[in-house]
Protein backbone atom coordinates (compact mmCIF):
# COMPACT_ATOMS: atom_id res chain seq x y z
CA UNK A 1 0.00 0.00 0.00
CA UNK A 2 1.58 3.52 -0.98
CA UNK A 3 1.57 6.21 1.16
CA UNK A 4 -1.97 8.01 -0.41
CA UNK A 5 -3.57 4.66 0.01
CA UNK A 6 -2.40 4.88 3.81
CA UNK A 7 -3.61 8.53 4.31
CA UNK A 8 -6.89 8.12 2.32
CA UNK A 9 -8.07 5.18 4.64
CA UNK A 10 -7.22 6.69 7.79
CA UNK A 11 -8.96 9.90 6.47
CA UNK A 12 -12.29 8.07 5.66
CA UNK A 13 -12.39 7.02 9.07
CA UNK A 14 -11.60 10.43 10.54
CA UNK A 15 -14.02 11.96 8.12
CA UNK A 16 -16.76 9.58 9.33
CA UNK A 17 -16.15 10.83 12.99
CA UNK A 18 -15.98 14.20 12.25
CA UNK A 19 -19.67 14.49 10.56
CA UNK A 20 -20.61 12.37 13.61
CA UNK A 21 -19.72 15.13 16.30
CA UNK A 22 -20.31 18.16 13.80
CA UNK A 23 -23.08 18.55 11.63
CA UNK A 24 -23.23 20.48 8.54
CA UNK A 25 -25.39 22.77 9.43
CA UNK A 26 -23.14 23.68 12.28
CA UNK A 27 -20.30 24.52 9.94
CA UNK A 28 -22.60 26.26 7.62
CA UNK A 29 -23.31 28.97 10.34
CA UNK A 30 -20.34 29.78 11.11
CA UNK A 31 -19.25 33.44 10.39
CA UNK A 32 -16.71 32.88 8.64
CA UNK A 33 -18.84 30.95 5.91
CA UNK A 34 -20.38 34.39 4.65
CA UNK A 35 -17.02 35.74 4.08
CA UNK A 36 -16.00 36.75 1.36
CA UNK A 37 -12.91 35.01 -0.41
CA UNK A 38 -9.88 35.90 -2.10
CA UNK A 39 -8.95 34.50 -4.72
CA UNK A 40 -5.05 32.89 -4.96
CA UNK A 41 -5.61 32.47 -8.62
CA UNK A 42 -5.84 35.95 -9.99
CA UNK A 43 -2.93 36.79 -7.50
CA UNK A 44 -1.03 34.24 -9.03
CA UNK A 45 -1.36 35.78 -12.28
CA UNK A 46 -0.60 39.38 -11.52
CA UNK A 47 1.94 38.42 -9.21
CA UNK A 48 6.03 38.57 -9.73
CA UNK A 49 6.87 36.08 -7.22
CA UNK A 50 4.13 33.68 -7.67
CA UNK A 51 5.01 31.89 -4.29
CA UNK A 52 2.68 29.88 -2.46
CA UNK A 53 4.26 29.24 1.08
CA UNK A 54 2.91 26.71 3.52
CA UNK A 55 2.91 25.80 7.06
CA UNK A 56 4.25 22.04 7.21
CA UNK A 57 4.98 20.88 10.81
CA UNK A 58 6.25 17.32 9.66
CA UNK A 59 5.82 14.78 6.60
CA UNK A 60 6.21 11.19 5.73
CA UNK A 61 8.98 12.28 3.87
CA UNK A 62 11.26 14.04 6.33
CA UNK A 63 9.04 13.14 9.68
CA UNK A 64 9.88 16.55 12.26
CA UNK A 65 10.50 19.62 10.06
CA UNK A 66 10.08 22.38 12.58
CA UNK A 67 7.34 21.59 15.66
CA UNK A 68 8.40 25.59 17.64
CA UNK A 69 6.93 27.83 15.50
CA UNK A 70 3.10 29.35 15.87
CA UNK A 71 1.09 29.62 13.60
CA UNK A 72 0.08 33.20 13.85
CA UNK A 73 4.30 34.30 13.45
CA UNK A 74 4.71 31.87 10.27
CA UNK A 75 1.40 33.24 8.58
CA UNK A 76 2.27 37.32 9.49
CA UNK A 77 5.95 36.60 8.22
CA UNK A 78 4.36 35.25 4.52
CA UNK A 79 2.56 38.08 4.65
CA UNK A 80 5.20 40.76 5.07
CA UNK A 81 7.36 39.10 2.99
CA UNK A 82 5.02 39.77 0.07
CA UNK A 83 4.12 35.99 -0.84
CA UNK A 84 0.68 34.89 -3.12
CA UNK A 85 -1.05 32.81 -1.00
CA UNK A 86 -0.29 30.55 1.98
CA UNK A 87 -1.15 26.78 2.24
CA UNK A 88 -1.66 25.47 5.55
CA UNK A 89 -1.68 21.46 6.22
CA UNK A 90 -5.11 20.62 8.39
CA UNK A 91 -3.81 16.88 8.24
CA UNK A 92 -3.21 15.78 12.20
CA UNK A 93 -1.73 12.25 11.82
CA UNK A 94 0.79 12.85 9.10
CA UNK A 95 1.56 16.41 9.30
CA UNK A 96 0.62 17.87 12.92
CA UNK A 97 -1.42 20.32 11.48
CA UNK A 98 -5.44 20.97 12.20
CA UNK A 99 -8.40 22.73 11.05
CA UNK A 100 -7.72 25.19 14.39
CA UNK A 101 -4.41 26.27 12.62
CA UNK A 102 -6.59 27.52 9.39
CA UNK A 103 -8.55 29.60 11.54
CA UNK A 104 -5.51 30.87 13.30
CA UNK A 105 -3.34 31.84 10.19
CA UNK A 106 -7.18 33.17 8.62
CA UNK A 107 -7.28 35.24 12.02
CA UNK A 108 -3.64 36.35 11.22
CA UNK A 109 -3.09 37.17 7.65
CA UNK A 110 -5.15 38.59 4.59
CA UNK A 111 -3.37 35.88 2.50
CA UNK A 112 -5.45 33.86 0.33
CA UNK A 113 -5.30 30.17 2.06
CA UNK A 114 -5.49 27.03 0.44
CA UNK A 115 -6.78 24.18 2.85
CA UNK A 116 -4.02 21.26 2.28
CA UNK A 117 -6.15 18.48 2.98
CA UNK A 118 -7.10 15.14 1.44
CA UNK A 119 -10.17 15.45 0.11
CA UNK A 120 -12.25 12.70 -0.26
CA UNK A 121 -15.79 13.69 1.09
CA UNK A 122 -17.85 17.30 0.10
CA UNK A 123 -18.20 17.49 4.38
CA UNK A 124 -14.35 18.42 4.14
CA UNK A 125 -15.16 21.61 1.72
CA UNK A 126 -17.89 22.65 4.19
CA UNK A 127 -14.92 22.74 6.69
CA UNK A 128 -12.78 24.82 4.53
CA UNK A 129 -14.98 27.25 4.20
CA UNK A 130 -16.12 27.46 7.90
CA UNK A 131 -12.52 27.64 8.64
CA UNK A 132 -11.50 30.54 7.04
CA UNK A 133 -9.99 28.65 3.55
CA UNK A 134 -9.86 30.44 -0.16
CA UNK A 135 -8.54 27.67 -2.01
CA UNK A 136 -9.18 23.67 -1.69
CA UNK A 137 -6.71 21.14 -3.05
CA UNK A 138 -8.10 18.19 -4.63
CA UNK A 139 -5.66 15.10 -5.27
CA UNK A 140 -6.17 13.38 -8.45
CA UNK A 141 -4.31 10.05 -7.52
CA UNK A 142 -7.23 9.57 -4.76
CA UNK A 143 -10.28 10.58 -6.57
CA UNK A 144 -12.05 9.43 -9.36
CA UNK A 145 -13.47 11.65 -12.40
CA UNK A 146 -17.03 11.97 -10.95
CA UNK A 147 -15.19 12.93 -7.60
CA UNK A 148 -13.24 15.64 -8.88
CA UNK A 149 -16.09 17.42 -11.03
CA UNK A 150 -18.48 16.99 -8.07
CA UNK A 151 -16.27 18.17 -5.79
CA UNK A 152 -14.93 21.11 -7.47
CA UNK A 153 -17.97 22.01 -8.43
CA UNK A 154 -18.81 22.34 -5.04
CA UNK A 155 -16.66 24.01 -4.00
CA UNK A 156 -16.75 26.71 -7.00
CA UNK A 157 -20.59 27.04 -5.63
CA UNK A 158 -18.98 28.20 -2.14
CA UNK A 159 -16.80 30.63 -4.53
CA UNK A 160 -13.62 28.23 -3.24
CA UNK A 161 -10.81 28.66 -5.80
CA UNK A 162 -9.84 24.73 -6.53
CA UNK A 163 -6.05 23.68 -7.23
CA UNK A 164 -6.07 20.19 -8.41
CA UNK A 165 -2.85 18.22 -8.36
CA UNK A 166 -1.28 15.68 -10.50
CA UNK A 167 2.03 13.54 -10.86
CA UNK A 168 1.62 11.92 -13.35
CA UNK A 169 -0.37 12.40 -17.55
CA UNK A 170 -2.61 9.45 -16.78
CA UNK A 171 -3.66 11.64 -13.61
CA UNK A 172 -4.07 14.76 -16.29
CA UNK A 173 -6.17 13.56 -18.58
CA UNK A 174 -8.71 12.04 -16.50
CA UNK A 175 -8.70 15.49 -14.57
CA UNK A 176 -8.90 18.55 -17.08
CA UNK A 177 -12.39 20.29 -16.51
CA UNK A 178 -13.99 23.60 -16.73
CA UNK A 179 -14.32 23.68 -12.41
CA UNK A 180 -10.70 23.62 -11.42
CA UNK A 181 -8.55 26.64 -11.36
CA UNK A 182 -4.82 25.59 -11.02
CA UNK A 183 -3.34 22.82 -12.08
CA UNK A 184 -0.82 21.44 -10.01
CA UNK A 185 2.26 19.03 -10.78
CA UNK A 186 3.49 17.70 -7.90
CA UNK A 187 7.34 16.83 -8.27
CA UNK A 188 7.55 14.35 -5.33
CA UNK A 189 7.47 10.84 -6.32
CA UNK A 190 5.02 9.24 -3.48
CA UNK A 191 6.88 5.70 -3.83
CA UNK A 192 10.31 7.29 -3.77
CA UNK A 193 9.62 10.20 -1.91
CA UNK A 194 12.33 11.95 -4.47
CA UNK A 195 11.66 15.12 -5.83
CA UNK A 196 12.38 15.82 -9.18
CA UNK A 197 11.55 19.22 -11.37
CA UNK A 198 11.33 17.31 -14.45
CA UNK A 199 7.71 16.01 -13.51
CA UNK A 200 6.83 19.69 -13.74
CA UNK A 201 8.63 20.19 -16.79
CA UNK A 202 7.65 17.25 -19.03
CA UNK A 203 3.91 17.38 -17.96
CA UNK A 204 3.68 21.48 -18.48
CA UNK A 205 3.23 20.96 -22.34
CA UNK A 206 0.23 19.45 -22.21
CA UNK A 207 -1.55 21.37 -19.38
CA UNK A 208 -4.32 23.31 -21.05
CA UNK A 209 -3.19 27.59 -21.10
CA UNK A 210 -6.74 28.05 -19.35
CA UNK A 211 -4.97 27.19 -16.24
CA UNK A 212 -2.60 28.72 -14.14
CA UNK A 213 0.29 26.20 -13.53
CA UNK A 214 1.85 25.28 -9.90
CA UNK A 215 4.41 23.52 -9.65
CA UNK A 216 4.54 21.85 -5.95
CA UNK A 217 7.29 20.34 -3.58
CA UNK A 218 10.85 20.11 -3.38
CA UNK A 219 11.67 23.58 -4.60
CA UNK A 220 14.01 24.97 -2.43
CA UNK A 221 16.57 27.64 -4.26
CA UNK A 222 15.17 30.22 -6.42
CA UNK A 223 17.62 28.30 -9.97
CA UNK A 224 14.55 25.97 -9.52
CA UNK A 225 11.77 29.01 -10.01
CA UNK A 226 13.65 30.33 -13.18
CA UNK A 227 14.17 26.53 -14.63
CA UNK A 228 10.24 26.12 -14.21
CA UNK A 229 9.25 29.72 -15.94
CA UNK A 230 10.10 29.16 -19.21
CA UNK A 231 7.37 25.96 -18.99
CA UNK A 232 4.55 28.48 -17.83
CA UNK A 233 4.68 27.84 -14.43
CA UNK A 234 2.63 30.73 -12.63
CA UNK A 235 2.86 29.19 -8.73
CA UNK A 236 5.03 27.48 -6.86
CA UNK A 237 4.15 25.87 -3.68
CA UNK A 238 6.78 25.90 -1.00
CA UNK A 239 6.73 23.78 2.40
CA UNK A 240 10.18 23.01 4.40
CA UNK A 241 12.78 24.98 2.39
CA UNK A 242 10.77 27.56 4.36
CA UNK A 243 9.72 25.98 7.32
CA UNK A 244 12.74 24.34 8.56
CA UNK A 245 14.19 27.67 9.31
CA UNK A 246 13.46 29.34 12.58
CA UNK A 247 12.03 31.84 10.62
CA UNK A 248 9.83 30.91 8.01
CA UNK A 249 8.62 34.77 7.36
CA UNK A 250 12.18 35.84 7.10
CA UNK A 251 13.36 33.44 4.74
CA UNK A 252 10.19 33.86 2.17
CA UNK A 253 11.22 37.69 2.71
CA UNK A 254 15.17 36.88 1.30
CA UNK A 255 14.18 34.42 -1.53
CA UNK A 256 11.62 36.66 -3.02
CA UNK A 257 13.98 39.75 -2.16
CA UNK A 258 16.70 37.33 -4.84
CA UNK A 259 13.96 36.18 -7.33
CA UNK A 260 12.88 39.81 -7.98
O1 LIG B 1 5.64 16.10 1.92
C1 LIG B 1 5.44 14.87 1.95
O2 LIG B 1 6.25 14.06 2.43
C2 LIG B 1 4.18 14.28 1.39
C3 LIG B 1 3.98 12.91 1.42
C4 LIG B 1 2.81 12.36 0.95
C5 LIG B 1 1.82 13.16 0.44
C6 LIG B 1 1.99 14.53 0.39
C7 LIG B 1 3.16 15.10 0.87
N1 LIG B 1 3.35 16.47 0.87
C8 LIG B 1 2.34 17.42 0.60
C9 LIG B 1 2.82 18.46 -0.33
O3 LIG B 1 2.28 18.56 -1.38
C10 LIG B 1 3.96 19.35 0.09
O4 LIG B 1 3.83 19.65 1.44
C11 LIG B 1 4.07 20.67 -0.68
O5 LIG B 1 4.06 20.46 -2.05
C12 LIG B 1 5.37 21.40 -0.28
O6 LIG B 1 6.48 20.55 -0.53
P1 LIG B 1 7.93 20.90 0.03
O7 LIG B 1 8.28 22.28 -0.44
O8 LIG B 1 8.82 19.87 -0.58
O9 LIG B 1 7.86 20.83 1.50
Amino acid sequence: MNILDKITLDKRNEVTLRKSLIPTSQLEQSVLFERQTISLVNNLRHSKSGIIAEHKRRSPSKSVINNGLNVQDVAKGYEDAGVCGMSVLTDGKYFGGSLDDLLTARASCNLPLLRKEFIIDEYQILEAKAHGADVILLIAAILSRDEIKLFSEFAKGLNLDVLLEVHNEEELYKSVMPSLDMLGVNNRNLKTFEVSLETSKSLSSIIPDDFVKVSESGISNIEAIKELRPYGYQGFLIGENFMKTDNPGESATEFIKSLL
